[in-house]
């Protein structure tokens, strides 16, 4: 392909993403299959183009005076990037829009007009590239540190993590097998298990037999220690873990890891079809589960099998504002009505998951959310309607995993000795996480 053919190409592909709810992998992924003409290296560069688009997306949208509403954006976005974000001069960015084979028409006077104007004086939701409505929320919860968080959340291509399966393979060697690959692995600070890679150029770790061998699974170091820190491994020999959400089952892996063989763990969740997709994880892993489908997640019939738990991990649906560095679509279509609709969503589901804890039991809360509302405000109303369940200090918890985490002590300064933790890729590098902790009194 030409790299005007290109630059058309990932115009299509943000024209497509604005009108779908699918991931960008799934729409770059099916842009592929369909275009078999498009080798890697083209796949790569569109790649690398919608991704720039959609990061700085609220920027180049302002200075092209488009809103998130303004159909068919996503020439004015590859436009835009090319001016705004690779400093392109103008008849370069001509020559490539010029209306030659497969690539974009000419300019029009109005775009010409509005790269020579460019962006001018941007409010704030535009340079963070945050959604509007987010920016109050970050001022008020992050104070000064808030553009900082932002632009660490919203900016930045996230590097990936890996987390070694201490029951088939250790660190150094897995960090060996990775550099044998071309790679430049580097140890996570906080995890013991985690190993993390640059984020370009990408690596195709399914492919690696370290992978497919369930030696290393990908899984962000926040996400690793939300795992960690609930402490599975820590539970008498016959525990019996609940993973009240386990989605795909990163988290349901982890904590298998750490209970090593012993005792029971159910993974639950209201989609049977990613409960599926932890099965083959699982066996590539070493590891079991039992398998819960809440067919209907207001019966209370089908709790009665998860009662008595040792440890309830809660890991709950939420807006994924902790990834948005990954998934920067997501960002553009959450707004404050989502929000409040999974504050609820998350205080009914944790409701139902106290039911299951045993008394002494634990109940850790985790979201991949940056935002209070689904936070902060979730575990306050949790808190007043469970006074059988008291807040257990994060620091009990890291003391407890020594065996997992390196830097305990900056993680228990974030805490504030408290038993709410909250991780960002500004503070800690990692995807956004908040984690809370409960024992059940009576
Ligand atoms: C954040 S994701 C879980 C991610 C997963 N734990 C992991 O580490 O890969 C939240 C999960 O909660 C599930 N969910 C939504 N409503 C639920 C409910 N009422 N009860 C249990 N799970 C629910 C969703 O289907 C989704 O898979």
């Amino acid at each position: 392909m030409t790299p005007a053919a290109r630059l058309q190409a990932a115009a299509d592909i943000l024209d497509q993403l604005s009108g779908t709810r699918a991931t960008v992998e799934a729409v770059l992924k099916q842009w592929g299959q369909v275009n078999r003409y498009a080798g890697s290296k083209d796949r790569r560069a569109i790649a690398d183009r919608v991704y720039r688009c959609l990061r700085a997306k609220q920027r180049l949208l302002w200075a092209m005076e488009l809103t998130e509403k303004s159909p068919a954006q996503g020439r004015a976005l590859v436009l835009a990037s090319l001016s705004l974000i690779d400093a392109m001069p103008i008849e370069d960015i001509e020559s490539f829009f010029c209306g030659e084979g497969y690539g974009p028409k000419p300019l029009t006077a109005h775009e010409r007009e509005r790269l020579a104007v460019g962006e001018g004086e941007a409010p704030a939701w535009v340079t963070t590239g945050l959604p509007e409505f987010v920016v109050s929320r970050f001022e008020q919860q992050f104070g000064k540190a808030w553009s900082a968080e932002a632009t660490a959340l919203m900016m930045p291509r996230a590097p990936i993590d890996l987390r070694v399966n201490s029951a088939k393979a250790n660190r150094a060697d897995m960090m060996a097998a990775l550099e044998a690959e071309g790679l430049s692995p580097e140890a996570t600070p906080f995890s013991k298990y985690g190993v993390r890679l640059r984020a370009e150029p990408p690596p195709n770790l399914v492919k690696l037999d370290i992978y497919q061998s369930g030696q290393v699974e990908i899984q962000d170091e926040g996400s690793q220690l939300a795992a960690f820190i609930a402490g599975a491994g820590l539970l008498p020999g016959a525990a019996k873990v609940v993973d009240f959400c386990a989605g795909g089952g990163g988290k349901t892996l982890a904590l298998a890891q750490m209970m090593d063989g012993n005792g029971e763990i159910y993974a639950c969740d209201v989609v049977e079809k990613r409960l599926k997709a932890i099965e083959p994880r699982l066996i590539r892993a070493g590891a079991t589960a039992h398998f819960i489908h809440f067919f209907d997640p207001d019966d209370v019939v089908q709790l009665e099998v998860l009662k008595g738990a040792d440890l309830v991990l809660v890991d709950a649906p939420c807006s994924g504002s902790g990834t948005w560095r990954r998934h920067p679509e997501d960002a553009h279509r959450l707004d404050e009505a989502k929000i409040e609709g999974l504050h609820t969503l998350q205080t009914q589901i944790l409701d139902r998951a106290a039911q299951c804890v045993k008394v002494g039991g634990r109940l850790v809360y985790v979201t991949c959310s940056v935002l209070d509302d689904e936070n902060v405000q979730t575990a306050d109303a949790f808190e007043a309607m469970h006074p059988n369940y008291d807040a257990l200090p994060i620091h009990t918890l890291l003391e407890n995993s020594t065996l997992y985490i390196d830097h305990a002590a900056r993680l228990n300064k974030l805490a504030k000795t408290g038993h709410r933790l909250s991780l960002t890729p500004h503070t800690t590098q990692t995807d956004g996480f908040f984690i809370a902790a409960y024992t059940r009194t009576q």
